[in-house]
């Protein structure tokens, strides 16, 4: 591909060396996501293949950084999504119960966000997490958030538990969500209302 820069030289083998990893985090979460829907791991094998990064750079706003937003709110179109706060400038915010929280950077960690795909498999029990950016008054922020998605070719219906389950989302095609997904604005979790089957 013609499209690295040749500048840093390390860009390049950084970049692939960090996606690579985290492709075999993405596996290990999954064993565990597996474990905890009480399902053999290999359902969800093919959930989290592909991978697309997004580095983000939120310049400071020093006249009226309350005024302005980083990143509207939207929850993430893809299965996971793994965030890493490379300078742990805070602005991430997640909404819980109508409020916004704001997400501590630990410059130890990185974050994990539910997205989309991930509750529409699960039947809604995982739910795929709204959050915003705001923007700092003095500094910049720098982020790279790796979302995993299954085949643009594969379908994701929820995993029921029991007979007894309800269906509360119904099969969606993966490349058919994101396109919905990509066509609509970001408006906090609208995108998923196409999946809901009625009664939630
Ligand atoms: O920069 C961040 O902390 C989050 C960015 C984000 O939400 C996204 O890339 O979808
Ligand atoms: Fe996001």
């Amino acid at each position: 591909m013609s499209y690295w820069p040749s500048q840093p030289h390390t860009f390049r083998n950084s970049v692939e060396d960090y996606s690579m990893e985290l492709m075999k985090l993405a596996q290990t979460l999954n064993v565990f996501i597996a474990k905890t829907l009480d399902v053999a791991p290999e359902l969800l094998a093919d959930k989290h293949v592909a991978q697309f990064l997004r580095m983000s750079y939120y310049p400071p706003c020093t006249s009226m950084p309350e005024k302005v937003l980083g990143f509207s709110p939207h929850s993430d179109g893809s299965f996971l999504t793994i965030l890493l706060e490379i300078n742990s400038v805070q602005g991430l915010q997640i909404r819980r119960s109508g409020a916004w929280i704001p997400v501590k950077p630990r410059h130890d960690a990185l974050l994990v966000n539910v997205g989309d795909l991930l509750e529409i498999l699960s039947n809604g029990k995982y739910k795929s997490i709204e959050h915003r950016v705001t923007i700092n008054a003095h500094k910049e922020r720098l982020s790279i958030s790796a979302f995993h998605v299954p085949n643009y070719g594969g379908i994701i219906s929820p995993i029921l538990g029991t007979i007894e389950e309800k269906m509360l989302y119904k099969a969606v095609g993966v490349e058919e969500y994101a396109r919905l997904y990509f066509a609509n604005k970001l408006e906090g979790k609208k995108a998923l209302d196409y999946a809901k089957l009625s009664g939630i």
